[in-house]
């Protein structure tokens, strides 16, 4: 299970509020809400990669030696690679020398493409590298925060379709923050509207 409750985060001119949340493995839940509420705030939270002030965080605990299990992706894919390394040199070290060649295909990545470094590749290539970046075995849960608003249609579509196949088989929880409510509505089992109620 991966939760907060009364979760609070105090920025040095703002305090933001968050959202009660629970997520289990294999859910695929949505969240939605007004620009600045504090949607990337949250998945800062529950990833760890940023510090409450109040409230309970409950996270599934780390294998031994593992990363963490719960993966925060990013709308910019860039921020999320060393610019000076190859992505197969980052794809290393974020699957700790373990094969992910399995899922190339599945992602629809070209071998060809870990060769280069992270500014050598279009937008919707790199959301797909990043995917697998995030998707280590160690990874129960994904916090896909915007992870396609950047790309066309059809390439949202396709990493989609990858990704939810590969959420299915791997029983992974999703957390979906969009503001795109008609792919809310196509692939979550319940939304988060925030901060009105939730449904
Ligand atoms: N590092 C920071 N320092 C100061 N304020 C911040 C910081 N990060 C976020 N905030 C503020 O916290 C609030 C919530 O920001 P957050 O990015 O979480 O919103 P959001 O709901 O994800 O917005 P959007 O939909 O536009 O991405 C905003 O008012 C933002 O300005």
């Amino acid at each position: 299970m991966l939760a907060l409750h009364n979760g609070l985060v105090k920025f040095r001119a703002k305090q933001v509020t968050l959202p009660n949340i629970e997520l289990k493995r294999g859910e695929v839940c949505g969240l939605q809400g007004p620009s600045g509420a504090g949607k990337s705030t949250l998945a800062a939270v529950l990833s760890g990669s940023l510090n409450r002030h109040g409230g309970t965080l409950t996270t599934p605990g780390y294998a031994r030696g593992g990363a963490n299990p719960v993966q925060w992706v990013v709308q910019r894919p860039e921020q999320a690679f060393n610019p000076r390394l190859t992505l197969a040199q980052s794809l290393d070290e974020a699957w700790q020398g373990r094969d992910y060649n399995r899922l190339l295909s599945k992602l629809e990545i070209e071998k060809n493409w870990l060769n280069r470094r992270p500014n050598t590749l279009s937008g919707g290539q790199l959301q797909r590298i990043n995917l697998l970046r995030a998707l280590s075995p160690d990874t129960e849960y994904l916090l896909c925060d915007e992870i396609t608003a950047q790309l066309d249609m059809l390439t949202q579509q396709k990493i989609w379709q990858s990704l939810l196949l590969l959420a299915a088989e791997r029983n992974l929880g999703l957390l979906v923050i969009s503001h795109d409510d008609h792919l809310l509505k196509q692939i979550c089992h319940r939304i988060i509207q925030w901060p009105d109620s939730q449904s």
